[in-house]
């Protein structure tokens, strides 16, 4: 019997789903001291999930991740258990297991979903109750998009992924995802941004017209981009390709998510979502569909 309680000081065994994201919007706005990019984009969880199973372990000296394509020294789940254990003085070990089905390197934040869940886990099982706030901090130590997943389904998201402004998540369309075939490197996105900004730079928007946008606008009124775009594209011109391929297939509006390499649609109805899914897939590309989120996924405990 699953419930959502707490299990104090006792064994416990959890799942929580791992929500992938889209970003609607996404500025690059300067390089920081420290090399990363302050960045302004809307971040929206969305109905892809990775599976996650932790269980306590009693008598280990180590912890047991299964399912995780890395190695632990770059494994998000390794990497989240440390640090929580680290920063609480919480001694346990788990046994994690994660069932993939968000794709990687694609821009839909799948890893750092990991560490955030492993975190809200944690922070709930143990019963140590840091709260999302600290969870979000200590998420930051692992990836830039770790804090977004510990504090909200949908938020406008700047510095390096740290200041998190909680949105209103939108319900009324539908989303198809679609693999060009082929990931991108995050690290590598950034560079190529670097060595061709001047090239492509566009003026910004405001914070406020963002979130007004996306809280009240139609997806064809929001005049949002992506600064990957336009750099991406030299290098992988199939990616605008999908883009006016979902834009005949009438997509409201379509873009890169994050860095890519995954190419979204934005779809008004379940059924025009089937139809370009239909289409999508006789072209031999690999899609997913998913909606909006309106809360990050419950822990469930057993
Ligand atoms: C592209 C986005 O996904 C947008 O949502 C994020 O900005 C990337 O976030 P992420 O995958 O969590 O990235 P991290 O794992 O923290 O960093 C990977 C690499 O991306 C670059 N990076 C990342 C985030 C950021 N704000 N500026 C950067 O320059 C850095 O070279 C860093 O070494
Ligand atoms: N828990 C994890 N799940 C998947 N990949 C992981 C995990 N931990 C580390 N990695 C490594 O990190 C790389 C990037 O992760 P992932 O593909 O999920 O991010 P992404 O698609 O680049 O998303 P974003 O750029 O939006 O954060 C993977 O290719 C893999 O080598």
């Amino acid at each position: 019997m699953w419930s959502t309680r707490t299990r104090g000081g006792k064994l416990w065994d959890a799942l929580v789903l791992s929500p992938a994201k889209v970003n609607f919007h996404l500025e690059i706005l300067d390089t920081r001291e420290d090399g990363y990019h302050n960045i302004r984009s809307i971040f929206q969880t969305i109905s892809i999930f990775d599976r996650i199973w932790i269980r306590s372990l009693t008598d280990a000296e180590e912890d047991v991740v299964d399912g995780v394509p890395a190695t632990p020294e770059e494994s998000t789940v390794h990497r989240a258990v440390r640090i929580f254990r680290e920063a609480t003085g919480w001694r346990g070990y788990v046994h994690v297991k994660v069932e993939k089905r968000i794709p990687s390197g694609a821009g839909l934040g799948g890893a750092s979903s990991n560490a955030a869940a492993v975190l809200r886990v944690l922070d709930t099982l143990t019963g140590v109750g840091l709260g999302e706030e600290r969870l979000a901090e200590l998420g930051l130590e692992v990836g830039s998009d770790v804090p977004f997943f510990c504090r909200a389904p949908a938020a406008l998201v700047e510095g390096r992924g740290e200041v998190i402004r909680p949105v209103k998540p939108r319900d009324d369309f539908w989303l198809l995802c679609v693999a060009p075939g082929f990931p991108i490197s995050t690290v590598q996105a950034y560079a190529l941004y670097d060595e061709r900004k001047e090239v492509v730079m566009h003026e910004g928007l405001s914070p406020r017209r963002i979130v007004k946008s996306y809280e009240m606008y139609a997806p064809e009124k929001w005049g949002f981009r992506n600064a990957f775009f336009d750099v991406l594209v030299p290098r992988y011109p199939l990616l605008q390709d999908i883009v006016q391929g979902l834009g005949e297939l009438g997509a409201l509006y379509a873009n890169v998510s994050g860095s890519g390499s995954v190419v979204y649609g934005v779809f008004p109805s379940f059924a025009d979502l089937v139809r370009a899914d239909a289409a999508m897939v006789r072209q031999g590309y690999e899609t997913y569909r998913a909606h909006p989120l309106k809360r990050l996924p419950r822990v469930w405990c057993a």
